[in-house]
């Protein structure tokens, strides 16, 4: 069963070469969401994230919500393996999917196809499970003849349809997101929308970040507010219509 385990986690993030000293530096840190400090003369240290603890079980939908650096995509980040703490411990059971970063994996050099096989073999998929799902990756992306082209030459739209398809094929325990995905024209944002759902029903997990309370509601029964790094609520909501299983709950 897949689990998300986190206890007292601290992230601290060090910025080099920035000036931390000065007025500006004031005005920073009273601006943004996480804390801003000094490490030494020259690094400067951000607490993305403060003394974190929450457990997520299989079924729980968690929706992350705060304000602009209050360390959402930080805690995704953490639960993806892409940050180690600094202090604490994160143990994470099952097969993760992240919808972070989307696109960081891709050679522009090389063509779409060529692509799908790269992305499969860093999601962990065998030669031949990539091959038995190029057919269906394209045909969803609606890319057609341009699979074969450098994707480099592609628009930005045309890079999310390929990225998304990948992402999608693949079927995942744990799913993480940043912000539901809104991917192409109106056309393929119907389509991707239902593909989106179905891989949500079929995750054991997610865990979604959002600004949209809206957009919480409608995919995630549990809500954990953030602020400056901490997380401040953990909120319960009743049963989605999907009937996701009920699970015991920790609230940090
Ligand atoms: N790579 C990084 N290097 C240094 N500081 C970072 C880095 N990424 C995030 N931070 C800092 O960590 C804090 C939390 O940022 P994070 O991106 O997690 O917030 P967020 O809630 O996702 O924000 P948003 O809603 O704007 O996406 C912020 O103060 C931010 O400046």
């Amino acid at each position: 069963m897949p689990s998300i385990s986190i206890a007292n986690c601290d992230l601290q993030l060090p910025i080099y070469g920035t000036i931390n000293r000065s007025f500006k530096g004031a005005v920073l840190s009273s601006a943004t969401g996480g804390r801003i400090a000094s490490a030494s003369r020259n690094v400067t240290v951000v607490q993305a994230l403060k003394d974190i603890s929450l457990e997520i079980r299989s079924g729980d939908r968690v929706g992350l919500m705060g304000h602009n650096g209050s360390g959402k995509t930080s805690l995704l980040r953490l639960m993806s393996g892409i940050y180690e703490p600094t202090a604490g411990r994160v143990h994470v059971e099952g097969k993760v999917s992240s919808f972070i970063n989307l696109g960081l994996g891709l050679d522009h050099e090389a063509t779409g196809y060529e692509n799908i096989l790269l992305c499969g073999l860093m999601f962990g998929l065998r030669h031949g499970e990539i091959r038995s799902l190029t057919p269906s990756i394209a045909e969803f992306s609606g890319l057609a003849d341009f699979l074969d082209m450098p994707v480099r030459t592609y628009s930005s739209g045309m890079l999310m349809r390929l990225v998304f398809s990948i992402v999608t094929s693949v079927h995942a325990e744990i799913l993480l997101m940043d912000e539901w995905l809104s991917v192409g024209d109106a056309d393929f944002v119907a389509h991707a929308e239902s593909r989106l759902n179905s891989l949500v029903d079929a995750a054991g997990i997610l865990v979604l970040a959002s600004h949209s309370e809206e957009t919480i509601r409608a995919h995630c029964n549990m809500i954990v507010r953030l602020e400056h790094g901490e997380i401040v609520s953990v909120e319960r909501l009743p049963a989605l219509d999907t009937a996701v299983p009920e699970s015991p709950q920790q609230t940090a």
